[in-house]
């Protein structure tokens, strides 16, 4: 931790860690580590103070030691209340959308960096962000009885505790997880790793949950069909996404109880979900904030300060019974987090609590007994350049074991090959060769920088 305060390059640097940035690790790691330097300020204005420095823990902590903190504490911006709809005009640039796959058609928001623009009518926000919305999604008994069994399965949900540079955190909320069949259960627990490490905690999912299912099914895939025909060029999905309907089979259920839970920015894991992964999100209880934003790729040398992210984030408004839908273009290209409130309106049934449920469809082709094993005997994970313009959009799998209490990474690294529909080059019955113009499983040792251009 401290080599990285102090701006120093960290010890064994990988080819995975050349071609990412602080931005690669967790907002909730970040935070903590500013939390432990500040323990006078709260949560949302070290958020505050961590976005308005880029991501940047060196400059945030150095701001916040020069500021008055109680004062400035109460002057930050983006207080984290239900906002207004602020007017979309002041936020739309004349500059239409770039027009590449990932880029509504739609003039791009233009929102200034270290603002906030909160969204809450569907049709912003399938045009302004990678996600569509469904208001009052489940007939409302339907969405209660979710609530009620969610909430007391809730109180033996736990913090997900994970490792950053010797430091051990624990994530802001709580969590955990759920799959269909005994079999599944055991695999999961055996097989699957995340962050480095098996779960401790999975659960066969609940007859509520099982309920829901096939209503999130069918609208999570006439949402995807809508996405592709009115804000994808040509009306075509996105190379790498999966041209299969979309299938649950898994559900990963956080709780946030009271209004400074939350959880970091971050991208979701694509090691069991594949390229361009869709999520159907499920909302339920007091209402809160889920922000995005879009990650800006830069050179290798180029600085934030002489390209400053032209776009603030977009607060999306989560009410009970909502679904949200994150497309393919989520991932990849931008991150989301859940920012902590200041205030909330309790809800009846979940008094200060909010539920969210993410279905999720985990790829046959991508369990770990198939996907590549570092050194360290631990399935690697899947991850995308996201920050850099050098190789950016390539997926790559690398080691995870840096993030194990106890545990140094090995430095593992590999270009991932997936054909234009995600499917992996080892699924030889699926594999369409000659989709995809990556090169098959190239290989870059670790020091091997160079070839990726660095
Ligand atoms: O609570 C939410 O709406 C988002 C949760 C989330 O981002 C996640 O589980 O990965
Ligand atoms: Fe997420």
């Amino acid at each position: 931790m401290e080599a990285w305060l102090k701006g120093k390059k960290r010890k064994s640097e990988t080819p995975a860690d050349a071609i990412q940035d602080d931005d690669s690790e967790s907002t909730d790691v970040k935070l903590a580590i500013l939390a432990s330097l500040h323990p006078n300020v709260g949560q949302e204005a070290l958020l505050d103070c961590l976005l308005e420095h880029d991501g940047s823990i060196e400059a945030a902590s150095g701001a916040l030691s020069i500021l008055d903190i109680p004062k400035e504490e109460k002057k930050l911006r983006n207080p984290a209340v239900i906002g207004s709809q602020t007017s979309l005009k002041f936020f739309t640039g004349n500059s239409a959308g770039t027009g590449d796959a990932l880029s509504p058609k739609k003039p791009r928001l233009m929102s200034k960096k270290g603002t906030t623009l909160h969204l809450y009518d569907p049709e912003d926000i399938a045009e302004h962000t990678p996600c569509s919305i469904v208001h009052n999604f489940l007939p409302a008994d339907m969405a209660n009885d979710l609530l009620r069994e969610m909430l007391e399965e809730s109180k033996t949900f736990e913090k997900i505790t994970f490792k950053l540079f010797d430091n051990v955190v624990q994530s802001p909320h709580t969590s955990t997880f759920y799959v269909e069949t005994d079999e599944e259960l055991s695999i999961q627990k055996h097989e699957y790793f995340y962050n480095g490490a098996r779960l401790t905690d999975v659960r066969k999912i609940t007859p509520q949950l099982l309920r829901v299912k096939p209503l999130v099914q069918e609208s999570v895939n006439r949402e995807i069909e809508k996405r592709i025909n009115t804000v994808y060029p040509r009306g075509e999905k996105l190379r790498f996404q999966s041209s299969d309907p979309w299938k649950p089979n898994a559900a990963f259920v956080n709780c946030y109880a009271g209004p400074q839970e939350n959880v970091g920015y971050h991208s979701d894991q694509l090691t069991y979900l594949g390229p361009r992964a869709v999520i159907g999100s499920l909302s339920l209880g007091v209402a809160r904030e889920f922000r995005v934003r879009r990650i800006v790729p830069k050179d290798a040398d180029e600085k934030s300060a002489e390209t400053p992210d032209l776009e603030g984030q977009i607060a999306i408004h989560l009410p009970h019974n909502s679904l949200l839908v994150m497309h393919a273009e989520m991932q990849e290209e931008w991150k989301h987090s859940i920012a902590p409130a200041q205030v909330i309106d309790p809800h009846p049934i979940a008094g200060n609590r909010r539920i969210n449920v993410t279905y999720r469809d985990y790829k046959a082709n991508l369990h770990p007994k198939l996907t590549p094993k570092c050194k360290c005997g631990i399935p690697a994970v899947l991850k995308v350049v996201q920050r850099r313009k050098e190789n950016h959009s390539r997926y790559f799998w690398m080691c995870h074991g840096g993030y194990v209490p106890g545990k140094e990474k090995c430095g593992f690294f590999q270009w991932a090959d997936f054909d234009d529909d995600g499917n992996p080059s080892w699924d030889r019955a699926r594999y369409r060769k000659g989709t995809s113009h990556l090169p098959v499983c190239e290989r870059n040792e670790p020091g091997d920088a160079d070839s990726l251009g660095e």
